[in-house]
């Protein structure tokens, strides 16, 4: 799969051969109703692995997927949190930080979808000027005319929260990567961006280290 960067994110890491470009990380939280699909769809991208049971997620789960993006190294942290209204509190003091906020509904669950709004805006608060994504898991399940209605729908929706919609099947993998490998190159712009917009500006250097690196942004 083919990604596109700015411009001036490709000349800095094609400039950066004393690696003063560090680690990025990104942390990413999904949010969502009860089974519409979180665990599976990371389970699919970080194990390539699909289980029809239901497991419950217990408060939150956590993953690193490890990339070198042009070069420069990039940690995914990917933070599944729990449906279930009981785990509610528990999983909100996890969104504190976020770069991304994946909001996913069930296609096949069209009251997962009404619940989104309420989901991004209890995520959004903690995180730090994150991009939204809107996912609509089980894509499977429905057939190509129900599809069509929901993704009308959706895409609504996606506008009304500032989010980007993606539609994926964690069974039959179909978007998965796509999907993750664009939240990947959108967030790496951002931290390579920023990290220029800091070195321009003299007030943000402590000592030699400058504040993004500081900050692990
Ligand atoms: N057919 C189909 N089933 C799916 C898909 N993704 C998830 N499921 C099923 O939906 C159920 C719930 O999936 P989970 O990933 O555990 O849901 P969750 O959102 O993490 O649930 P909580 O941890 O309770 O918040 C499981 O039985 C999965 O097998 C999919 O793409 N297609």
């Amino acid at each position: 799969m083919k990604l596109n960067f700015d411009p001036r994110v490709k000349d800095a890491c094609a400039q950066n051969k004393t690696g003063t470009v560090g680690l990025k990380v990104c942390k990413a939280v999904l949010v969502g109703d009860v089974a519409v699909g979180k665990s599976c769809l990371i389970n699919r991208f970080c194990h390539s692995v699909f289980d029809m049971d239901y497991k419950a997620t217990i408060g939150v789960d956590f993953e690193v997927e490890k990339f070198s993006v042009l070069s420069v190294p990039f940690n995914l942290q990917i933070w599944d949190t729990a449906g279930q209204e009981r785990f509610k509190c528990i999983a909100a003091s996890y969104y504190r930080g976020s770069n991304v906020v994946i909001v996913v509904f069930d296609l096949s669950d069209i009251d997962s979808m009404s619940h989104t709004p309420q989901w991004k805006e209890d995520a959004c608060k903690c995180a730090s000027d994150p991009h939204i994504f809107l996912v609509g898991t089980k894509k499977d399940l429905v057939s190509d005319a129900a599809f069509a209605d929901i993704e009308f729908e959706a895409m609504k929706l996606a506008n009304e929260i500032n989010a980007e919609f993606w539609a994926v099947s964690s069974k039959t993998g179909e978007n998965v990567r796509e999907f993750f490998f664009r939240l990947v190159s959108l967030t790496f712009d951002k931290a390579i961006l920023n990290e220029l917009e800091t070195r321009k500006s003299p007030v943000a250097q402590i000592g030699s280290n400058l504040i993004s690196e500081w900050l692990c942004l």
